[in-house]
């Protein structure tokens, strides 16, 4: 039996480190393993003294010397190499001069002959490796990110052999292809000193002096503006003595043609036959420091978890049942009437809303099918965590039938992690389905996750004081629900019943509640607003101050552009995908959640309750005090009817309120036919602005289809494959539809999608979620420097609500997830007290934010010009309140 061979990976942090490992594990048939540039492994015995960085640990009294710390590591990297038959050095961000970019990638060059092994450096790695041999790193005269070149190379036309070792070309038997680039640096061996086009035809195969022991192959020729309009640049060296390679071009990119797969392959023959000249085989006794190229799953760490004692929620909705009826959609209904027919009360609630079902908003492929309405929020089991905290919040709203308002801190240690937890509180109350079931949710999670948790995840320190302690997850177990099937004109009312609860009659009065609005057509909705006529003759106060908006500052927006283009350029990032926010302050509209009062108008009560009302009113200075035309309900229908998304969104839950017009998915799941689950994502970039010359998909796709905006979109595309492959393993994520230009309201959008199968076992789309936040599409590449890069270039101000994602995911397992943009939100603590014309008076403040991404070919006043695009959608609700 021959045995795999073993690949060693060195991590600088890319976002597409995932896609090299599944490249590599595919077209070689090899064991690809992980060790990140800095690992702390390395570090061995000095790890716990010297390199923690938790905030709670005390520093080591006396530090090692720093020669005992150095050789420890050189020792244990050694080992760690000789487990392997090649190692790869990745791509990342930063420079190959910096040494906290490259991490141990620099001890690699300088390895002593015994210690030697193949290597091949991508990007980063390669110019670590061009640095290592006396090259300079250079900056090109425009990065060049997420664009698609002809490699041009010799096909191994040139001596066979060249340098000691027989080492080949790596480009032979290699026809013409063209690869993408994601670079901003460039190594500089001399090809810019000058020298005629001819004398360079065979002076770019030669060693050049500056760098006589790397051996070019492989070069772009970039067309440039100006005097000298040819910049050369280095593609693929080869080392002249040791087994090294590098390329500066990305071969694992959706993009680079499969012809240049043929080089990878070519290299490792090389690496292995390097290796069988010198009796080189891999040590595979003992205990390895390098990782899976795949996460475990989170079920898997949450059964790994110290043994957990009962708690008394773990009973509560677990075996469920479903019980559901289906009436029909009645004509002209639409999903708000539904919800002020069914629950016009309710303090907290939570409406995902497919706001341009009706055929005639849109085209097909964005359209929503599916409106889902949560019910019954006040009684419903949810999970909050705020990130940092060691422990979630587990509170319960009903217990034996009754309402309770139940609360407990469960310290996460315990679970494996907030996202073991939450996996496995979700599979402790899953759903068997044999069959797809007929809606996509019949009960199950849904909520909010905060771009800052998305942060924290991927490992960006929130070390800025947070001066709140909102949730960052909210998640409410939602068992009662709506959901409007907008293709087939049906809602199904559906209860997901724990098996041992009593039967109760919330179905028939629903279902009932629905049929009158039947009966009367748009009952409901003029009903609420002869209620809201009659509700505003009851206000006596008029608000004191009118409302004011502050929005981004042009002239400090498009500097902020520069700012993130000076990054760019000097390789720390590919691309930046920069916001800013507009607040918004109000007098109050929506009545508190600490209230049993809603957010909807209250039907008329009688003159009693109307005094009891008042007087609750009087005593807290943040009731109603604006007509509930300003609700944020009602900004909420304005928002839709404006501006009809497929992923409109309204929220009242935790202390939140979003109002979310997102035409974006995030991410997806749900069994194929085979029983297989599949997960997909849909990144956006690129946008255009509907207007009089830009009005039909014909032209938005000429304006969109240029390198610029196609780059943009290819980059994050790249990124989501690599998120995507990190959960679902090598050669499980596919791209069917790239680059595809759709329509909206008031925008044309590219989108990319990207598909991948998770494993077969263990695994569920919580794992994705977990693993893919926070959303590509709104950081930019490589995502953890980038987030670091814009947390500054943002002034640390938290994107909140904006830019995380809002969804569900049903107990049978399938889940559908959006970006939150084009959106508005608000906190309830979040108020300011200004002197009104009859004493202190409280503003709620609104936050929007909006942005888009930069790049090296963006200009500051067209990005500005996008932010303001995007703005303007939501900013207007407010104009007509
Ligand atoms: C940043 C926003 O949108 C994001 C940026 C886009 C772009 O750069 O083209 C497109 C869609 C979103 O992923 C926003 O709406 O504020
Ligand atoms: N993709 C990469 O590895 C980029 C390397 C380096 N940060 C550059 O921009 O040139």
């Amino acid at each position: 039996m021959t045995r795999r061979p073993r690949i060693l990976f060195l991590d600088a942090y890319d976002s597409f480190s995932n896609n090299i490992t599944s490249l590599l594990t595919t077209l070689l048939d090899a064991d690809v393993s992980v060790l990140p540039i800095d690992s702390p492994l390395l570090l061995g015995h000095f790890t716990s003294t010297s390199t923690s960085t938790s905030p709670s640990s005390s520093p080591s009294p006396s530090p090692p010397p720093r020669n005992e710390v150095e050789d420890s590591l050189h020792a244990r990297f050694c080992a760690e190499l000789r487990r392997y038959d090649a190692l790869v050095c990745g791509p990342g961000p930063g420079s190959p001069l910096n040494d906290a970019d490259v991490g141990v990638m620099k001890l690699v060059w300088s390895l002593a002959e015994d210690d030697l092994v193949p290597v091949l450096g991508v990007c980063l790695g390669f110019q670590s490796l061009v640095a290592a041999c006396g090259g300079g790193i250079g900056r090109l005269r425009r990065g060049m990110h997420g664009m698609v070149r002809e490699i041009i190379h010799q096909q191994g036309n040139h001596e066979e052999g060249e340098g000691e070792g027989g080492m080949g070309n790596i480009f032979y038997g290699v026809g013409r292809f063209k690869a993408t680039l994601y670079h901003s640096l460039c190594g500089d061996v001399g090809q810019g000193e000058v020298m005629s086009d001819e004398a360079w035809q065979e002076a770019r195969w030669r060693p050049f002096g500056r760098c006589p022991d790397l051996l070019p192959l492989a070069w772009v020729e970039e067309e440039r503006d100006g005097a000298n309009n040819k910049e050369r640049i280095l593609m693929a060296v080869k080392h002249r003595t040791k087994p090294f390679w590098g390329v500066q071009y990305h071969p694992e990119s959706v993009c680079t043609e499969a012809e240049g797969n043929k080089v990878i392959v070519n290299w490792f023959r090389e690496a292995q036959r390097w290796n069988r000249e010198r009796g080189r085989t891999p040590v595979l006794e003992g205990e390895g420091l390098a990782r899976a190229a795949t996460r475990p799953s989170l079920l898997s760490r949450w059964a790994e978890a110290a043994s957990k004692e009962k708690q008394w929620w773990d009973v509560l909705e677990a075996d469920p049942v479903l019980h559901s009826v289906t009436v029909q959609l009645p004509r002209g209904v639409q999903v708000p009437d539904i919800v002020e027919a069914v629950e016009p009360e309710a303090a907290e609630r939570i409406v995902l809303d497919s706001a341009n079902a009706a055929p005639a908003t849109s085209r097909p492929d964005v359209r929503g099918r599916y409106s889902i309405v949560a019910t019954g929020l006040a009684e419903a089991l949810r999970i909050e965590y705020h990130t940092g905290d060691s422990y979630a919040t587990v509170k319960a709203g009903r217990l034996g039938g009754l309402p309770v308002n139940l609360s407990q801190q469960v310290p996460l240690a315990r679970y494996g992690g907030v996202w073991a937890l939450i996996a496995g509180f979700h599979e402790a109350r899953r759903l068997e389905v044999p069959e797809p079931s007929a809606t996509p949710f019949v009960g199950g999670f849904m909520g909010y996750i905060t771009y800052e948790q998305g942060l924290s995840d991927i490992g960006v320190a929130l070390n800025h004081p947070r001066l709140h302690h909102r949730p960052d997850i909210c998640l409410a177990w939602i068992t009662k629900s709506i959901v409007v099937d907008h293709l087939l004109g049906v809602v199904h009312v559906q209860h997901l019943r724990s098996n041992s609860s009593e039967s109760d009659t919330w179905l028939e009065k629903t279902a009932n509640k629905l049929l009158s609005l039947q009966v009367s057509g748009r009952r409901a909705s003029s009903d609420f607003r002869k209620e809201t006529q009659q509700f505003q003759h009851t206000k006596t106060r008029r608000p004191s101050r009118s409302i004011a908006i502050q929005t981004p500052l042009t002239k400090e927006y498009e500097s902020k552009v520069k700012l993130c283009q000076e990054y760019i350029a000097a390789g720390e990032s590919y691309e930046l995908c920069l916001t800013d926010q507009t607040t918004i302050t109000r007098p109050l509209s929506d009545q508190p959640l600490t209230n049993d009062s809603s957010s909807l108008p209250q039907p008329p009560r009688s003159k009693q309750q109307q005094q009891q009302r008042r007087q609750s009113s009087s005593s807290s200075p943040s009731s109603t005090s604006i007509p509930p035309s300003s609700s944020s309900w009602s900004l909420f229908k304005r928002l839709r009817t404006r501006q009809p998304a497929p992923f409109a969104s309204y929220l009242r839950l935790g202390g939140a309120t979003l109002v979310s017009a997102s035409p974006e998915r995030f991410l997806a799941y749900d069994r194929s036919t085979t029983g297989r689950w599949r997960c997909s994502m849909r990144p956006m970039k690129g946008t255009v602005r509907k207007s009089d010359s830009v009005a039909t998909l014909a032209q938005a796709e000429r304006i969109l289809h240029v390198p610029k905006e196609e780059a943009e979109n290819l980059m994050i595309v790249d990124l989501v494959r690599h998120d995507l492959h990190g959960v679902c393993g090598p050669g499980n994520v596919s791209v069917p539809h790239l680059l595809k230009v759709e329509e909206y309201q008031s925008v044309f959008q590219m989108v990319t999608v990207v598909e991948g199968q998770l494993p077969r076992t263990a695994y569920t789309g919580l794992d994705v979620l977990a693993a893919s936040l926070p959303p590509g599409s709104m950081t930019g590449a490589p995502k953890k420097r980038s987030c670091e890069i814009l947390r500054q270039v943002e002034g640390f101000k938290e994107r909140s609500l904006y830019s995380g994602v809002v969804g569900y995911m049903c107990a049978t397992g399938r889940g559908d997830w959006s970006v939150t943009i084009r959106s508005l939100f608000r906190w309830d603590d979040e108020q300011v007290a200004v002197q009104g014309e009859e004493g202190e008076e409280k503003l709620e403040v609104w936050r929007i934010g909006a942005g888009g991404a930069v790049t090296i070919l963006s200009t500051p006043d067209g990005e500005r010009e996008e932010m303001f695009t995007k703005l303007a959608g939501p900013l207007r609700v407010f104009g007509e309140a």
